[in-house]
């Protein structure tokens, strides 16, 4: 999906929510634990009750990889159940040295690989440019590189100060931001920042106008919606909010997925009424 089909999902949809797909076997309702696929029977009731609310699926490759080839299967079948019109994140979080960085992007964006494609892959900045190039290499396929995580631990690297000659100093995260934006255009490079780190939202939106921004953290981690939305947003959209378990598991029970529904649709209509405001 290319950058100007995205922002017009965003307009036409009126929203920006990616819903994570974290599908935990050990967290599905009972009911479902008989089938032979449960979690790809979760993930397609999830994706029917939200694809209307949703511009963007994040299945966390984690919660897939844990469950073995049967998981890997499960990914797949979801994969292929998402609708064309919304955007595919392989929340992989890779990066390695080049030639092994080449074949975690085929894995991701090379259908006759390992039978996936997704739109995107979520990518480690640590080990440098020869680490990414190998993900840009796919026309029309997406990096989305950790700039500012939502968690603790973001302070333990991602705040450090670094020397920047006669212009001071800057943190880590900007030095990312600002480097890896010579690597890509907007076009196929978008950052990953909490929603949980507002406070440096505006400065890391000055750093990159127009790139769009993967902003988990709201929900189960606490962010605000409203804070990411006035900080954010773009003339384009700009966003992709993630929101995972407390879409997916908002009821334990039959309705999961009308709860999941509500869920998403509450994001949704506080996205409209800012998506208002902007254009
Ligand atoms: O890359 C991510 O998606 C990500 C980056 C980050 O800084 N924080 C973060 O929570 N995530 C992911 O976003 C999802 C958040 O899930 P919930 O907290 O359940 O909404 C998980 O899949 C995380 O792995």
């Amino acid at each position: 999906m290319t950058y100007s089909e995205l922002s017009d999902q965003i307009f036409q949809k009126q929203s920006y929510l990616c819903v994570g797909l974290d599908t935990d076997p050990r967290k599905l309702p009972s009911h479902l634990r008989t089938e032979t696929d449960p979690v790809f029977t979760f993930n397609k009731a999830i994706i029917d009750a939200t694809a209307d609310l949703a511009v963007a699926y994040k299945p966390n490759i984690a919660f897939y990889e844990a469950q073995g080839p049967a998981g890997w299967e499960s990914l797949q079948k979801t994969l292929d159940y998402i609708p064309e019109n919304c955007f595919t994140i392989a929340d992989a979080k890779r990066g390695d040295i080049g030639n092994t960085s080449d074949l975690y992007a085929r894995t991701f964006f090379d259908l006759t690989a390992a039978g996936l494609s997704f739109d995107s892959v979520t990518v480690a900045p640590y080990m440098g440019s020869d680490s990414v190039l190998p993900f840009l290499a796919y026309d029309g396929k997406w990096v989305i590189l950790l700039a500012l995580t939502s968690n603790p631990g973001s302070a333990d690297f991602q705040r450090q100060q670094l020397q920047r000659g006669p212009l001071g100093h800057q943190a880590l995260f900007e030095a990312v931001i600002r480097t890896a934006q010579t690597w890509a255009t907007p076009d196929q490079l978008m950052f990953v920042v909490g929603a949980t780190q507002t406070n440096e939202l505006e400065q890391i939106r000055k750093l990159a106008p127009d790139n769009f921004l993967l902003v988990p953290g709201v929900g189960a981690q606490g962010g605000s919606l409203d804070d990411v939305s006035r900080l954010g947003l773009t003339k384009s959209g700009g966003l992709l909010v993630n929101a995972s378990r407390s879409i997916l598991y908002a009821s334990s029970g039959t309705d999961f997925a009308e709860r999941a529904k509500d869920e998403a649709k509450q994001l949704q209509q506080e996205m409209a009424q800012h998506l208002s405001s902007i254009r």
